[in-house]
């Protein structure tokens, strides 16, 4: 585990080798006082007279070592912090690009709670091995064996009755870091099950006041978080006796030395000098001891976390390659496509030319698969057969920058990140200029409502998000999208929030995005794809039947069902309108 742990911390594991060294020093410092209140007790106990000099001068060393100490274990642990931040900083970016290149599936399985428990949590429990653990732990754990065999060296029968309660201590030792471990995996998964409720419990926070839902809503909160309390307590409950026989029987080395030591004297196999030297050291030796102890019972919690972190860092990513695109244009094609989430398939040999400059419609009733096949362009998931290409290459054969280099992808609820308007357009093209972010908020239409906010396009995104209409919000990814002028556009429910008086705005913007591109828009109204050069009709995850307008409505029975319905809720809208009712 620690070679594992070592091995995060990459080029800062220098600082911790010095950490440890400094560390080392400084433990050496701590044990040096009890090497001279020994010199200082001997020539008593040998009734030798010695001068008051040689008294100061051993106590002005045991002054020093402690100064000493204090000023290596500091500099010490700034060392190990140092290494211990850089690297927690390295783990959660290699985590963060890990997760670029994982399939939405994997990532949606695990849930938003389990996520943020790994990447603050979870990484945050390194910090104690890198920076306490490992540098404390060696120099705790080097000193005492030093000190024993320069005391084995002087006397070794006393030698083995200061260590005479460590192989007990060390057997509790290992039985708690093993019953902790046996716990650990129901302790995790509670934790990452309370985790998961809160930020659902906060998310879900204007469904569960709408709907009356507080009481069950919390419930769920309630019996997570005391199931959580359940299992820390059932771990705690395995390691707690085994740490107090530890945490006994360590601090009683002195206790083994002055009987059974004073016996030895006593029958002739040792000396009274050399009883006091044990007598001496043995503190030297308890207290680096139970140091380390102090660490092992988050030992078995941070191996856990580990194992499950890299179970992800293993996760297959998804298949790309890191050739650029060289398509020989911008058409997109589906190449008998299959596609399941999970153990469900959900499209089933979709086969669809999408020629370059064209504009398709996919349309189809809830749940047919239009987002799905649209997610699937843009690479969110691997496809399970088949093939979707760009250009003639598969998009598996291209790096996903370079794929997303080609498609601007402007979903139903496009995310708004907390960063300003401004920014958060920048994000459709980073090196663009202020000039050119604001150019496309025009083009989007945005600038009237951007105009009504104090701060204008540099409001907040989560301030300006309780202040923004989601089709104002949807205008906002739009601009994003004409920023960055991919050649493929793809729009999903692009016009879901539209009202009569953002008609004419949100179509405007639309046109904007969409000029003289590759077009795929995904679409509830049909009179706003009426003049599509491609409608096609999904069924069940299958393509029905793909056409105009007009082929469809005269040869596709799917189609033309929907257009009834279409034009069924297109009359009611008039005639309720007629009624001088408010839609
Ligand atoms: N993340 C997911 N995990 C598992 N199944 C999913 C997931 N997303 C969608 N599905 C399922 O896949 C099928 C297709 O869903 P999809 O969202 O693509 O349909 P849609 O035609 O876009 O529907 P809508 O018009 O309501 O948005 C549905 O049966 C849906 O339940």
């Amino acid at each position: 585990m620690f070679k594992k742990i070592l091995a995060y911390a990459g080029e800062h594991q220098k600082t911790t080798y010095g950490a440890i060294a400094v560390m080392l020093a400084g433990m050496v410092m701590q044990v040096l006082p009890f090497w001279f209140i020994y010199q200082i007790i001997r020539p008593l106990l040998m009734r030798e007279s010695v001068s008051a000099e040689y008294i100061i001068y051993r106590l002005a060393a045991i002054a020093a070592c402690t100064v000493l100490y204090a000023v290596l274990y500091i500099w010490g642990l700034s060392l190990s912090h140092h290494a211990a931040y850089h690297t927690l900083k390295n783990l959660r970016i290699s985590l963060q690009k890990k997760m670029e290149g994982l399939p939405l599936g994997v990532i949606q399985q695990k849930g938003v709670g389990a996520i943020k428990k790994m990447f603050i949590d979870d990484i945050e429990k390194i910090e104690l091995p890198l920076a306490h653990a490992i540098p404390e732990g060696v120099a705790n754990t080097a000193v005492p064996v030093l000190v024993f065999l320069g005391l084995f060296w002087a006397d070794w029968r006393m030698a083995l009755l200061a260590l005479a309660s460590l192989p007990l201590g060390a057997i509790a030792m290992m039985i708690m870091y093993r019953s902790g471990m046996s716990k650990m995996g129901s302790y995790y998964q509670a934790a990452q099950k309370m985790n998961s409720t809160i930020v659902e419990y906060i998310n879900g926070m204007e469904v569960v006041k709408v709907f009356n839902r507080d009481g069950e809503s919390y419930h769920r909160y309630e019996n997570d978080i005391k199931s959580y309390r359940d299992f820390t307590l059932a771990w705690y409950k395995v390691c707690w006796p085994w740490m107090a026989i530890y945490n006994t029987l360590v601090p009683c080395v002195a206790l083994f030395v002055l009987p059974v030591g004073s016996y030895f004297v006593l029958q002739g196999y040792s000396t009274l000098p050399n009883l006091a030297l044990a007598l001496c050291m043995s503190f030297g030796i308890s207290a680096p001891l139970l140091r380390v102890m102090s660490f092992m019972p988050t030992m078995a919690q941070i191996n856990y976390t580990i194992s499950n972190m890299e179970q992800l860092m293993n996760e297959a990513p998804l298949t790309q390659s890191p050739t650029p695109f060289a398509g020989r244009n911008h058409g997109v094609s589906f190449e008998d496509v299959c596609f399941a989430y999970q153990e469900t398939e959900v499209l089933h040999s979709i086969t669809l030319n999408i020629p370059e400059g064209s504009l398709t419609a996919l349309v189809g009733e809830s749940g047919s698969g239009k987002s799905t096949l649209a997610k699937l362009l843009v690479h969110f998931y691997d496809i399970t057969s088949g093939a979707i290409k760009v250009g003639g290459q598969d998009i598996r054969h291209m790096s996903l920058e370079s794929l997303n280099e080609q498609i601007s992808y402007v979903a139903q609820e496009q995310f708004l990140f907390n960063i300003s308007l401004l920014e958060n357009i920048r994000l459709g093209k980073p090196e663009a200029t202020d000039q050119e972010v604001l150019a496309a908020a025009e083009k989007a239409q945005c600038g009237e409502f951007l105009a009504r906010l104090k701060k204008g396009i540099h409001t907040l995104a989560g301030d300006s998000g309780k202040q923004l209409s989601g089709g104002e919000r949807q205008r906002i990814s739009l601009a994003r999208a004409i920023l960055k002028n991919a050649p493929i556009v793809v729009l999903d429910e692009a016009t879901a929030f539209i009202d009569p008086e953002n008609e004419e705005k949100m179509n405007a913007a639309i046109a904007e995005v969409i000029s003289g591109k590759t077009v795929i828009v995904i679409a509830h109204r049909l009179h706003s794809i009426l003049h599509a050069d491609q409608i096609c009709v999904l069924a069940g995850g299958t393509l029905a039947a793909a056409g105009t307008h007009t082929q469809l409505l005269s040869s596709c029975p799917a189609y033309q069902k929907l257009w009834l319905a279409a034009e069924s809720s297109a009359q009611w809208k008039v005639s309720i309108e007629k009624g001088g009712e408010i839609l």
